[in-house]
């Protein structure tokens, strides 16, 4: 069954006069990972202190539920099945890592020999043990975010809130990051996380969201979102001139490199498309040598998302997505 780990009807928090979210509609489905993308300032930190109970909702808010409970009237039992981590770390860097992770047990209740055997486990899977016995303060920032993530998990949360995980790691740290989070999930967990990083969603998240003015401006698979935004074509490469000419005078519309022998045919790199294409090739008797379907990737969704005002009709919606 498709049941929700986290839903949230017409999302709205302002402070002072400033609109934060305006009406933020998410549902995401256990065992997922759903990215939160948006520029900074677009409000992906508030929507996490929300959904995570740290900040109460706007009144005007629709229903919350977030681990199968209702978050206005059971904020504890919310708070029971998540964790969080991110920009508001909970690592203390005056103590060691191993003190970190006893102290968390500790938060959660468990017995002295419980909280040893658990934290040395979590400690061994991402990869600190040696760094155990070393103040937190002397961690690279990998080895902060591994521990944050670790000391969340001592308390075994069914959902995690991963609020820009990555933010400031090279690039080996980031793909030890995402990694763990990808373990995360095939362990049944539900990962919430924002970033910035368009490439971050598109590796790791079946879902993406992308906010903007307050506003969830397109919402879908990274593949769906892509499809949304012009800039996919089809490259036809051919080495007879002759092919050439005829598939150039077959798809009019083409981009023509005629020194390269190549046509740019604009495509949303859809099956039906596709056929399409291949229909005309196959009416005026020509062989591609070499056909490469491109899509646009999520930097273009993104920048064509966000660059218009979210309320003008040129912005593709959710619906768009069907
Ligand atoms: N406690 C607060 N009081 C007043 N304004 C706030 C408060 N918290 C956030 N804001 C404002 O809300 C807006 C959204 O902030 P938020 O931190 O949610 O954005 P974000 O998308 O997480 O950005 P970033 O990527 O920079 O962290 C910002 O304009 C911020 O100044």
């Amino acid at each position: 069954m498709n049941t929700l780990a986290i839903s949230a009807q017409g999302l709205r928090k302002s402070y002072g006069d400033k609109t934060v979210l305006d009406g933020v509609d998410l549902a995401v489905p256990e065992g997922t990972i759903f990215a939160l993308l948006g520029p900074n300032g677009a409000g992906k930190t508030t929507a996490v202190k929300i959904l995570s109970t740290l900040v109460s909702a706007g009144p005007d808010s629709g229903p919350i539920r977030v681990g199968g409970h209702d978050l206005a009237t059971h904020p504890q039992a919310v708070r029971r099945s998540i964790g969080v981590t991110g920009q508001f770390s909970a690592v203390d860097g005056l103590i060691t890592g191993e003190e970190n992770m006893l102290l968390m047990a500790d938060l959660h209740h468990l017995s002295k020999r419980e909280g040893r055997r658990v934290a040395a486990e979590l400690l061994e899977r991402f990869d600190l043990t040696e760094a155990a016995g070393k103040p937190a303060s002397t961690y690279s920032g990998g080895m902060k975010r591994r521990l944050d993530i670790a000391m969340t998990l001592v308390g075994d949360p069914r959902i995690i809130f991963l609020d820009e995980p990555t933010t400031g790691l090279d690039p080996r740290s980031r793909h030890t990051m995402w990694q763990i989070i990808r373990e995360l999930v095939t362990g049944g967990v539900t990962v919430f996380l924002t970033t910035q990083y368009l490439e971050e969603a598109d590796e790791l998240a079946d879902r993406i969201a992308v906010l903007h003015g307050g506003k969830i401006a397109a919402e879908g698979t990274a593949e769906e979102l892509k499809r949304l935004v012009p800039g996919g074509h089809v490259r036809l490469r051919f080495t007879d001139p002759d092919a050439y000419r005829g598939a150039a005078s077959a798809l009019t519309e083409a981009a023509r490199d005629d020194e390269g022998l190549v046509l740019q045919q604009p495509s949303d790199g859809s099956q039906r498309a596709l056929r399409e294409l291949l229909d005309r090739l196959q009416t005026a008797g020509v062989e591609a040598d070499e056909l490469t379907v491109h899509t646009p990737d999520l930097d273009d969704v993104f920048f064509a998302l966000t660059s218009t005002v979210p309320s003008q009709s040129a912005s593709p919606s959710k619906e768009a997505l069907r």
